[in-house]
């Protein structure tokens, strides 16, 4: 299995899209990551917010932590700073040696925010790269599924970056040297997850150290290439298709004692349905109970942080009803 480079400059005219959008749609239910050249994000906008990323995470803890993320057992989630081990996608007893920022277009709270002042603008001005981008893939999808309304999904993000409907947040990732001290304490670097979101677009910084999981469960390498962005779905969009689209399990070690010794730095934006979008199935041939992606996006978080039972959604068990 090999994960394509697709050319995204395809999708500027109609004649070249219709088959850019079917590869797309081949590639998501066959691999579940693809990398996009041309994809219209400009690289100074990349190069900016993973310069002020260095310049934030290079701050004393303290400082960092006087922005903390808000829990989210009691808030939406929201703009702020998560330090190493807070955050543990794999199992509660795993602990992630990663620190991150995330950033909610909508949500900089007055005071709170100076530590973090220099990723504003940047992250800032690469939200709304990633969000045009990825509603272009939407669109795609849309095509490639050959949905009546080719703005489904597109109807079902409208609220990115409004804290109070949508979830939708561009992250830096900080991941420090990484000792083997720590491989015996029963940590990784990212632990293998599913995102829980619908669409992730990831930007790597030179260090590599992802993986990808494959239909015979192998994980195979996903490096960073040069002029390029990797786009993966999440689970949302898998329900929505019937699991017919796949959110690929992936992870991130330090494989060997070079990547140990050395920071690896990236960028992800998580693409999130508003929360009283409504998953229901799009494949006439499986039915499950419509439910609000809010309630699963929800679920998921408090998974992450606070280690909470996951709770399972009709949209995860569809029935089969004819074809
Ligand atoms: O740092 C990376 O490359 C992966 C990040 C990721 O998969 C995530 O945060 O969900
Ligand atoms: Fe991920």
């Amino acid at each position: 299995m090999e994960i394509p480079i697709l050319d995204f400059g395809r999708y500027q005219s109609a004649d070249s899209r219709a088959s850019l959008a079917d590869e797309i749609v081949h590639t998501l239910e066959t691999v579940g990551f693809l990398y996009l050249k041309n994809h219209g994000i400009p690289s100074q906008q990349i190069d900016q917010a993973d310069a002020a990323a260095v310049e934030y995470f290079g701050q004393e803890l303290s400082v960092k932590k006087q922005f903390p993320r808000p829990s989210v057992m009691t808030e939406n989630p929201g703009t702020g700073y998560c330090e190493i081990g807070t955050e543990r996608l794999y199992e509660s007893s795993v602990k992630e040696v990663k620190e991150t920022f995330d950033f909610i277009l909508s949500d900089l709270p007055e005071g709170k925010a100076k530590s973090a002042k220099v990723l504003i603008g940047p992250l800032t001005n690469l939200f709304n790269s990633c969000a045009k981008l990825t509603l272009e893939l939407f669109h795609c999808i849309a095509l490639g599924l050959k949905l009546p309304n080719e703005n489904y999904f597109e109807d079902k993000h409208r609220r990115m970056g409004g804290r109070d409907a949508n979830s939708t947040a561009l992250r830096v990732l900080h991941y420090p040297p990484f000792d083997s001290a720590q491989n015996e304490e029963n940590a990784t670097r990212l632990g293998a997850h599913t995102d829980w979101c619908s669409m992730t677009i990831l930007f790597q910084r030179g260090v590599g150290g992802l993986e990808v999981e494959t239909a015979d469960n192998k994980f195979i390498p996903a490096p960073p290439i040069a002029e390029t962005v990797l786009v993966n779905i999440g689970d949302i969009l898998q329900f929505w298709t019937c699991s017919r689209l796949k959110a690929t399990t992936h992870r991130v070690r330090a494989v060997d004692s070079e990547q140990n010794s050395k920071v690896r730095r990236s960028i992800a934006f998580f693409a999130e349905p508003d929360f009283d979008a409504v998953v229901e199935s799009l494949d006439p041939r499986y039915y499950f109970k419509p439910e609000p992606a809010g309630e699963y996006i929800l679920n998921r978080f408090r998974h992450a942080y606070h280690y909470q039972e996951r709770r399972d959604f009709g949209f995860m068990k569809p029935q089969y009803v004819s074809d």
